[in-house]
């Protein structure tokens, strides 16, 4: 379990986290989500001692993480993969950290196993791809066999099948009974991933709560309807007191009535339906609702010169 009260990290005036509380439970997968620049690494590098809070607390199973004797058997992360002497190989990386860390030698060849690097233990990390460094950093935090794992962005630079890979491992982890803790930009990802979210915005909670109820209270949920006897199906749907938003064409986005509902309303009057289909709401759609108010960096759209012709002034130049 990793508990934080109060949390708040000041960098002058900015404040990049501010006043967090929340517990990150075992056995299941929390997902980490807020905006560029909401704190979710500052907050994680609080978690690890490499911050100190301006104010609050936080608990590694109810131990501040400088007070861990050998700090990997309790909790492994990935934060920054690039963050390894790229002159070592990926094995003798892995043995420095397991014999500063009471891990015994024999986990090296286990974890180098369990990330696919077994084939290249021996090779200098600094000749690593981008997803092979995501892969040893992985490693490092199966390294001490923790009960508490957190990775920061773990997906980025992975290939399809890393991608794949990183989301059973994470299941796995939590299945297991381990407390797992990832942030993420990629909502379809996380969809498939994390049971439970905790979302940041501008360093502050917007949200602690299950992935079904997160995205059942941030988003619109309906039932698109398509019929030829439109009219007639919105008379009955408006007697029945159910809520009809029009869309173009012949579909009806109903939002007040469950699909059985509105299935079984027009067989009862003899009504011809085309297409009747529940349209879940998304993690992206929910998220970028909540956290709409919280972004501070945002892109330009709308008029403004084409993506071919950035640059043009400088023809002729
Ligand atoms: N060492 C630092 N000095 C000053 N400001 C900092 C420092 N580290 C982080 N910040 C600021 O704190 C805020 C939070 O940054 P942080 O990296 O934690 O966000 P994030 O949610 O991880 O963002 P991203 O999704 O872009 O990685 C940002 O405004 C950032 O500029």
């Amino acid at each position: 379990m990793i508990e934080l009260e109060g949390l708040t990290k000041r960098y002058g005036e900015k404040v990049a986290v501010d006043r967090l509380t929340f517990a990150v439970r075992p056995g299941i997968v929390t997902g980490f989500l807020g905006p560029n620049g909401a704190g979710k690494s500052t907050t994680m590098r609080m978690i690890l001692g490499l911050d100190h809070p301006t104010a609050g607390d936080v608990r590694i199973d109810g131990t501040h993480y400088r007070q861990l004797k050998d700090p990997l058997t309790y909790i492994g992360a990935l934060l920054d993969a690039k963050a390894v002497h790229g002159g070592r190989s990926a094995w003798n990386h892995l043995l420095c950290l397991a014999q500063s860390n009471g891990v015994p030698a024999s986990r090296v060849a286990e974890v180098l196993d369990v990330v696919g690097l077994t084939a290249v233990a021996r090779k200098k990390a600094k000749g690593f791809s981008y997803g092979m460094g995501q892969r040893l950093g992985i490693a490092a935090a199966l390294l001490g066999d923790p009960r508490i794992l957190m990775f920061d962005e773990p997906v980025n630079g992975l290939d399809p099948e890393g991608i794949h890979w990183i989301r059973n491992l994470m299941k796995s982890l939590a299945a297991q009974g381990r407390t797992v803790f990832v942030s993420s930009h990629l909502m379809s990802e996380m969809a498939l991933t994390a049971d439970h979210l905790v979302v940041i915005g501008q360093g502050r909670l917007l949200a602690d709560t299950s992935m079904a109820d997160f995205i059942r209270t941030n988003a619109r949920s309906y039932v698109r309807v398509r019929t030829p006897q439109r009219e007639r199906l919105l008379d009955v749907l408006h007697e029945a007191g159910i809520t009809v938003v029009e869309a173009g064409g012949e579909a009806l986005e109903v939002e007040g009535g469950k699909a059985e509902r509105i299935g079984e309303l027009a067989a009862q009057y003899g009504l011809v339906l085309h297409e009747l289909s529940p349209q879940q709401a998304s993690l992206e759609e929910a998220f970028m609702q909540l956290t709409a108010e919280s972004v501070e960096y945002h892109a330009h759209a709308g008029p403004g010169p084409a993506p071919q012709d950035w640059g043009a002034g400088w023809k002729g130049a």
